[in-house]
């Protein structure tokens, strides 16, 4: 566990996946008729709630119990883990964001924007919405709709030009009612599985 309060700025600025300054003035006016009530990720609705970058110790604090409420993690070592997470760091394409409840130094929410460089529109960057899991004993909060609606807003601030995600039919309406939508005769999600370790 990395202990914080020894660590130096710029250590700690590192155990962060991103630059936590990238949360800062999400355009929430933007998306406020779509929370009832308003709750912003520096205003998450509990005091106990924190929404921020992964960081490199939230292996400690539970990160994989929750993604396996997601799917299958698999044997994945602390070692394993941290290396990952440094790939993510170096390549800055990952925007892991998650809630912790610092009652219990327990990670409770998560949602990865993922972004991509492209040539086309003008050399434009897209976004990708990943792994969207809630702790199944915090559900029915809100807190679903704070952690996606916090890393679309960052995709915005980023100046990404779109941003898309793959779902399960049922979860269809919880995206449309945080703006995502289907469109006519582009919506269709296609997959080519290859083998895979698990
Ligand atoms: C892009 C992706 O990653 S898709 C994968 C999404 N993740 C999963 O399926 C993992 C398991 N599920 C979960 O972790 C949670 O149920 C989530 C993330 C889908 C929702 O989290 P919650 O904190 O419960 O959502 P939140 O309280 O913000 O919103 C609840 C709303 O979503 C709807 N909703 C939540 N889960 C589901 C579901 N599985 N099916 C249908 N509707 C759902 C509720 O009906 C509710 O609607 P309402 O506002 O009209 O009452």
């Amino acid at each position: 566990m990395v202990a914080t309060d020894k660590l130096s700025n710029e250590e700690f600025q590192a155990s962060y996946l991103y630059n936590p300054d990238s949360l800062s003035n999400l355009d929430w006016n933007s998306v406020k008729n779509r929370l009832s009530p308003l709750v912003t990720n520096e205003q998450p609705g509990e005091d106990y709630f924190l929404v921020r970058p992964l960081m490199i110790d939230d292996f400690e604090k539970g990160y994989l119990q929750l993604l396996s409420q997601l799917t299958v993690v698999g044997n994945v070592t602390k070692a394993d883990f941290e290396a990952q997470f440094k790939k993510m760091q170096k390549a800055g394409a990952y925007f892991v964001t998650v809630v912790e409840d610092i009652r219990h130094s327990k990670i409770i929410a998560s949602a990865t924007l993922v972004t991509e460089l492209k040539f086309i529109h003008q050399c434009s960057e897209r976004a990708r919405l990943e792994d969207v899991v809630v702790n199944n004993t915090y559900r029915g909060k809100q807190l679903g709709k704070l952690i996606v609606l916090t890393v679309t807003l960052l995709a915005k601030k980023l100046g990404c030009y779109k941003m898309s995600l793959d779902c399960k039919d049922p979860l269809i309406p919880f995206y449309q009612s945080l703006g995502y939508t289907l469109e006519p005769g582009n919506s269709n999600s296609m997959m080519l599985r290859y083998e895979s370790k698990l």
